[in-house]
């Protein structure tokens, strides 16, 4: 099959009509959402909503009920997990998963062990070429990590942790980079710092989709705003215009979450 033409009004990432059905729950109704390149999206909505589910389908974890998912003109819907990472599409999730007993370097080693094809552990024996722990140390040193390279994933702070997980889904040189809820359970200080390091981030990948529950991160750094509820896209523009639409609203209203909106 030929490689699609460069075409730099095309977007990165265009989802049609795109549903998946767990027996009678619909977690996505027919959502319909594109990225352009050099966009970051935002992708909001109330516990439930579907943003997860949104992921875990563009990146073949699950597989769509219908509807297409288009990476940069490719239909990839029908395509198995691995082979949607290699093309492209990097995530984090929104439980943190790392190797525990790795250290911080090795995780961020493993995005291109995985790329590589070859085993992990006589990849390790075998030792590791110096351009992959050059450019493995390039992004811990873009997520403020280099220094603890050789601690023990599992020794990180929480917040470290999260940053790691963004370092390793960056190794893998994505064009479109997926983070679920990043900023879930990091407090004030942390969330600033991510703001700051996304911000940074930006630069290095075309593209970014991020689904998070903290309005102030989502205000800042969104170019666009896309609010789900039920599995259906209910609001899509601006930050202004998306957090004062009134569905947007109704669908917030009665929820923990509706002061943050407002916020
Ligand atoms: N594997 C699954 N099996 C059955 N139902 C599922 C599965 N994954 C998601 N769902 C359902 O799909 C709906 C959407 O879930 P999803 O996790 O995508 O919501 P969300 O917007 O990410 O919520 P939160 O903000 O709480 O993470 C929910 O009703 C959920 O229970």
């Amino acid at each position: 099959m030929n490689a699609p033409q460069v075409n730099t009004s095309q977007p990165v990432l265009a989802v049609r009509g795109l549903s998946k059905h767990f027996g009678g729950v619909k977690a996505l109704d027919g959502i319909d959402l594109h990225v352009t390149r050099g966009e970051l999206l935002g992708v909001i909505g109330p516990n439930g909503a579907g943003k997860t589910a949104l992921i875990n389908t563009i990146t073949g974890f699950y597989r769509a009920t219908a509807g297409q998912i288009e990476l940069e003109g490719r239909e990839i819907s029908h395509l198995p997990m691995h082979e949607i990472g290699r093309l492209g599409i990097g995530r984090t999730f929104q439980n943190i998963r790392l190797f525990k007993r790795m250290t911080v370097l090795e995780n961020v080693l493993v995005a291109f062990k995985a790329f590589s094809g070859s085993p992990l552990r006589s990849f390790f024996r075998a030792g590791t070429p110096k351009a992959d722990i050059a450019a493995a140390m390039h992004w811990l040193e873009q997520l403020q990590l280099a220094d603890r390279a050789d601690a023990l994933a599992a020794s990180l702070a929480y917040g470290d942790a999260r940053r790691l997980e963004i370092a390793r889904a960056l190794a893998g040189g994505p064009r479109l980079l997926l983070l679920d809820e990043p900023a879930a359970g990091m407090n004030e200080a942390e969330t600033a710092q991510l703001t700051r390091d996304i911000q940074k981030i930006r630069g290095h990948v075309s593209s970014i989709l991020l689904i998070e529950h903290d309005m102030g991160l989502i205000r800042a750094l969104s170019d666009r705003i896309v609010a789900m509820d039920y599995g259906k896209k209910i609001a899509e523009g601006s930050a202004h215009a998306v957090l004062e639409h009134p569905e947007v609203l109704r669908a917030y209203l009665g929820s923990e979450e509706e002061e943050e909106v407002r916020a």
